[in-house]
């Protein structure tokens, strides 16, 4: 289920349970439009405490160079991996049942001054835009990826103008 490119992964998309997947495979298919290599895997600070502490120390000699974490309700995933590697990380909260994803985005939002956690909006828009986000992090130094942002950014551009013209809509009503 969960998406993988055989290239070294150079963005590591975590989230608490694979009930997020639903969401976060949005940010999976981002990263594969652009062609930037990328690995998805469950990790849980709650639940599996070890194996987070393993993923965030030894993310950035395995090569990674940005973390997307996704986790929803009391989401302190985000927050505590970023306590643990240098890498930037980008929190994206899960839409939760009972409070809509506000706890989610309060629990990633709000972190303590020295360890940041760059929050994006609740649920499926905001992991797109995780992946977008680091791919752009990624294109400071990759200037044949910042191309294909743009083409990405262009081809957005033209769909949207060519939805500009509402007088046909105003007429049918
Ligand atoms: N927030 C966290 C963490 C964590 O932060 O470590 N681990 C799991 N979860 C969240 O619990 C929710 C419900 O999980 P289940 O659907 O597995 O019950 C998920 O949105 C997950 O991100």
């Amino acid at each position: 289920m969960l998406d993988e490119n055989s290239a070294q992964p150079q963005v590591g998309i975590i989230m608490g349970s694979r009930s997020d997947w639903t969401s976060m495979r949005c940010a999976s298919e981002v990263l594969n439009n652009l062609t930037v290599p990328h690995e998805c895997r469950v990790v849980s600070a709650h639940r599996t405490p070890d194996w987070m502490v393993e993923y965030a120390k030894s993310a950035q000699d395995r090569g990674l160079k940005v973390i997307i974490a996704g986790a929803g309700g009391a989401a302190h995933l985000p927050g505590m991996v970023a306590s643990l590697t240098d890498l930037p990380v980008l929190g994206v909260p899960m839409q939760s049942r009972t409070l809509n994803g506000i706890d989610s985005l309060l629990s990633i939002a709000q972190m303590p001054r020295g360890v940041p956690v760059g929050t994006l909006a609740i649920g499926e828009a905001g992991a797109a835009n995780a992946g977008l986000l680091a791919a752009r992090i990624l294109a400071t130094l990759d200037p044949e990826l910042a191309k294909r942002i743009q083409t990405l950014r262009k081809s957005m551009q033209r769909r949207v103008m060519d939805d500009v013209n509402l007088d046909e809509e105003m007429k049918k009503e």
